[in-house]
């Protein structure tokens, strides 16, 4: 009888250890577990910017560019996602950015291109970690807790759907279509999938503040990687020109130390230029010409500048547009600058 109580209380007391064990065992991995997050976590860069910092500096505030960022911003308190599809150098990249910044939301950016996988968007696992920890929970006996983390680290658009950022994918139609399958329940459904990832948390519920502003060249959108047209649907359509003379010259003024004749006569001959020839000459290479200019110097007894001058920076400045750059190429385009000048 004495010895089937005392086998009980060994018994029952074994137990009591044996789940006090347990209970510590847990509680060590769990707390292991939340330090090889938060690592995890503090290692990632943050792509996340201040918008002051994203606001581009100078930016000029004419009532096209007004207009076209009221716009912007307008669809975008409507809950729909913005494309900006236009030229090269027209400016689409300042008006995105400065939209994004008025939002006063933090901004996530992304530039497209060929390398842009679902990965590059959503993220992915960056290798395993081992946490190792020396435990003396009961007096004397120590054991050891070795957790291996796989540690995930989140890219930009997994950021920026949970913190309700602005995100800016510059060059959208430069990546691969099916990068953007992601895109379309985040839109749709409100629910962004990180495939790869295990867990409860695979899925990301976007941010109600999470918005987003596309850009795309007109040409590339056209030809180089077809989007999917669901996607498309699901987007506004904002195309954006080359601003009218009047806001051309204010940028120019804007970036560059000219006096306002010499930016008129640039902006006109840009303007011509534009009409003239083959290639894309956007409001960068006005700016880039007068940047040109201002070290040049090329002025005649007149005061203007002169056509030798004008010709040979807007050449310089267009050259690389001109397919195969041979020398043949080039001259061509010098003749059809000279021209127009
Ligand atoms: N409102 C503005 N105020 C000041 N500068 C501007 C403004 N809009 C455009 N710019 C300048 O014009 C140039 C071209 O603009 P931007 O880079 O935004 O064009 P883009 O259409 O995005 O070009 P790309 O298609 O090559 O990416 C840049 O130097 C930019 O700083």
């Amino acid at each position: 009888m004495a010895d089937d109580a005392s086998r009980k209380r060994k018994v029952r007391g074994k137990k009591i250890r044996a789940s006090r064990e347990q209970k510590e065992g847990r509680r060590a991995k769990k707390e292991l577990a939340r330090k090889a997050s938060n690592a995890g976590e503090r290692s990632g860069d943050t792509p996340l910017s201040d918008p002051a910092e994203v606001a581009p500096d100078p930016f000029v505030e004419t009532d096209a560019v007004a207009s076209l960022r009221g716009r912007i911003n307008g669809w975008l308190d409507a809950d729909q996602p913005v494309h900006l599809i236009g030229p090269t150098g027209c400016g689409k990249t300042a008006l995105a950015l400065s939209a994004a910044a008025e939002r006063g939301r933090p901004v996530v950016w992304i530039n497209g291109d060929e390398a842009v996988d679902t990965a590059a968007l959503v993220g992915d696992h960056a290798g395993g970690e081992r946490y190792k920890e020396d435990d003396q929970f009961v007096g004397g006996v120590s054991k050891q807790t070795e957790i291996v983390r796989e540690r995930w680290v989140d890219n930009p658009l997994s950021v920026a759907v949970r913190e309700g950022a602005t995100l800016v994918y510059n060059e959208f139609s430069r990546s691969d279509p099916a990068a953007h399958n992601v895109l379309l329940s985040v839109f749709e459904e409100g629910v962004l999938e990180r495939p790869g990832k295990r867990g409860d948390d695979r899925t990301i519920d976007v941010h109600p503040d999470f918005r987003a502003i596309l850009t795309s060249n007109d040409v590339e959108y056209a030809g180089v990687h077809k989007q999917q047209d669901a996607l498309l649907d699901r987007f506004i359509g904002v195309h954006v020109d080359y601003y009218d003379d009047e806001t051309e010259r204010a940028i120019v003024d804007a970036h560059v130390d000219l006096a306002e004749e010499d930016i008129a006569t640039i902006v006109e001959t840009t303007r011509a230029l534009r009409d003239e020839l083959d290639v894309v000459v956007g409001t960068r290479a006005a700016i880039t010409a007068a940047k040109g200019l201002t070290i040049f110097d090329g002025h005649d007894e007149t005061g203007e500048f002169d056509d030798e001058t004008l010709t040979t920076v807007f050449t310089d400045v267009l050259a690389p547009k001109v397919v195969g750059n041979n020398g043949e190429d080039v001259d061509h385009l010098r003749s059809q600058i000279a021209e127009t000048v």
